[in-house]
């Protein structure tokens, strides 16, 4: 479980990104946040790997106050907990596969994952979650060869083979077109079901949201305005989130998939 209490983040720059956090979620959760741009959903879900660092009140992670880690406890921290960025960090000159084992770093080291020495289960465990995400047969070309949405599912393969507890991802299909950020979707959920990890998702888009979240969780300037299942958004829900009326830039559409 992650829990926050009282959890508050300013920047160094005396920003109040995040005020009085209060929130829990459970194990298996698939929770998409929401929120005008600026509303702290990034800062939100950085914390839980401590890409940043909040100022005040504790985040709890299974009972454990990860605000306090330092060091080897923070380099466990962010092995069980994975991340999938908006823009893929992929090594672009690197096979496919050599990019998912990156995901083994965690557990083999920097210096031998550098000379390409994996154990063989390592190996299969890579291969098996490129073919959970459908591009096994993509493992020995180049990583910049492959399409947007190609390339982001070989960062859910690569995360899947960090074996987290909580798979965090920061606008993941902000740089796709609308066909494939569904079918994007529709495999980050799959998998994070399969595998029973919390996964938290950022996304801008309120039909997306609608489609794939369990649970919404609305920011709007730092706090905490909407908290709930699914089935309890309506557009007023976003309507409250967002601070004015929905438009037509807040849908994504083309589900095609
Ligand atoms: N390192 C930083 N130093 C100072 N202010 C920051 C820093 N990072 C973010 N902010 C500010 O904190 C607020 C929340 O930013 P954050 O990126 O968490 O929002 P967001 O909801 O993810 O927005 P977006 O969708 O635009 O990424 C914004 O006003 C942003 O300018």
């Amino acid at each position: 479980m992650i829990e926050f209490k009282d959890m508050s983040l300013v920047y160094p720059n005396g920003h109040h990104a995040l005020k009085n956090i209060n929130l829990k979620i459970n194990d298996g959760e698939f929770v998409v946040v929401v929120g005008m741009s600026g509303a702290g959903k990034s800062s939100l879900i950085r914390s839980i790997n401590r890409m940043v660092t909040p100022t005040d009140g504790e985040l709890l992670l299974d009972g454990e106050d990860i605000l306090a880690f330092k060091e080897k406890k923070l380099r466990h921290l962010r092995t069980n907990v994975g991340m999938v960025f908006q823009n893929y960090n992929l090594v672009k000159r690197m096979s496919v596969l050599r990019n998912v084992m990156a995901g083994r770093l965690g557990y083999t080291g920097t210096f031998r994952s550098m000379l390409g020495l994996f154990p063989q289960e390592d190996l299969q465990l890579a291969m098996a979650n490129l073919n959970r995400v459908g591009i096994g047969e993509k493992a020995y070309v180049r990583a910049d060869q492959l399409s947007g949405g190609q390339q982001q599912r070989v960062s859910i393969a690569r995360v899947l083979t960090q074996q987290p507890k909580v798979i965090l991802a920061d606008e993941p299909v902000a740089s796709l077109d609308p066909p494939t950020s569904h079918r994007v979707m529709k495999d980050l959920k799959r998998v994070s079901k399969e595998d029973n990890l919390t996964t938290l998702v950022n996304l801008h888009f309120i039909d997306m949201a609608m489609e794939y979240a369990d649970r919404i969780i609305g920011l709007r300037d730092g706090e905490v305005v909407f908290d709930g299942p699914i089935d309890q958004v309506s557009e007023k829900t976003f309507e409250q989130i967002y601070g004015r009326p929905i438009k037509d830039d807040d849908l994504l559409g083309g589900d095609e998939a």
